[in-house]
């Protein structure tokens, strides 16, 4: 007699995106700045294509647009470094953040958790939406290409966590379900966040100790 014997399934992070998962911890996790280094990608694309202007070190950055400590420094300047991370090819180029991928390959994993990539496109649009996919299937793989959300306004996602280190976001919605957990990136390091704010000082810090945290929540 012959017997079906059936394989179990595989994991649900793994099986492509099929909806949510009742009861797991929802992580949003940031692109630019966080998974992508947007940053260092933006001084060495300025410096070989403007090594004669003055330009703003990693060191020396502060606030969260490059483009407006560039145009503080002289206003034509804003567009010179607009022109850097609005080239083709800018975002695919950038280099993975020290143990990001690992880090995400790992919560995906994780039993009772959902990760999503949620990145703001540029207004400008034209390059950044299709290499930003082409960066995740890269260093990703396809089941991240299914966890993308792009969007300019991250409060109206709903999620328990945010990964991100934009360290004012704000949109449409006054009160965000999520917690943000500001990563540090070079633009940032000097905010004193206020309780009971916190902060991920990289992809070595404990970022499984906060999502633990906030399952017991
Ligand atoms: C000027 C400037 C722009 N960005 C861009 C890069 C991304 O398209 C978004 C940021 O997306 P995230 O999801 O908030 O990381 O804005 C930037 O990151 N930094 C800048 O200085
Ligand atoms: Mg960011």
């Amino acid at each position: 007699m012959l017997m079906h014997i059936q394989a179990p399934p595989p994991p649900a992070a793994l099986s492509g995106y099929a909806g949510g998962m009742a009861g797991a911890l929802r992580v949003l996790v940031d692109m630019d700045g966080v998974v992508a280094d947007f940053e260092g990608a933006v001084l060495r694309g300025f410096s070989a294509r403007f090594p004669a202007e003055p330009r703003v070190e990693l060191a020396a950055r502060s606030g969260f647009s490059v483009r407006e400590q560039y145009r503080g420094l002289r206003q034509d300047l804003a567009a010179k470094v607009a022109s850097v991370y609005e080239s083709p090819g800018f975002f695919l180029g950038l280099d993975p953040i020290p143990g990001a991928l690992e880090a995400l390959q790992e919560m995906i994993r994780m039993q009772d958790t959902e990760v999503f990539i949620c990145t703001s496109p540029l207004r400008n649009y034209e390059h950044c939406i299709l290499e930003k996919y082409k960066w995740v299937e890269k260093h990703l793989g396809p089941e991240f290409v299914d966890r993308i959300i792009l969007t300019r306004d991250k409060t109206v996602v709903s999620a328990d966590l945010l990964f991100d280190d934009k360290d004012t976001i704000t949109g449409a919605e006054p009160n965000p379900s999520w917690e943000h957990i500001l990563f540090t990136c070079c633009h940032n390091r000097h905010i004193q966040l206020q309780a009971p704010r916190r902060r991920l000082l990289s992809w070595a810090d404990n970022w499984k100790g906060i999502l633990e945290s906030k399952r017991r929540q």
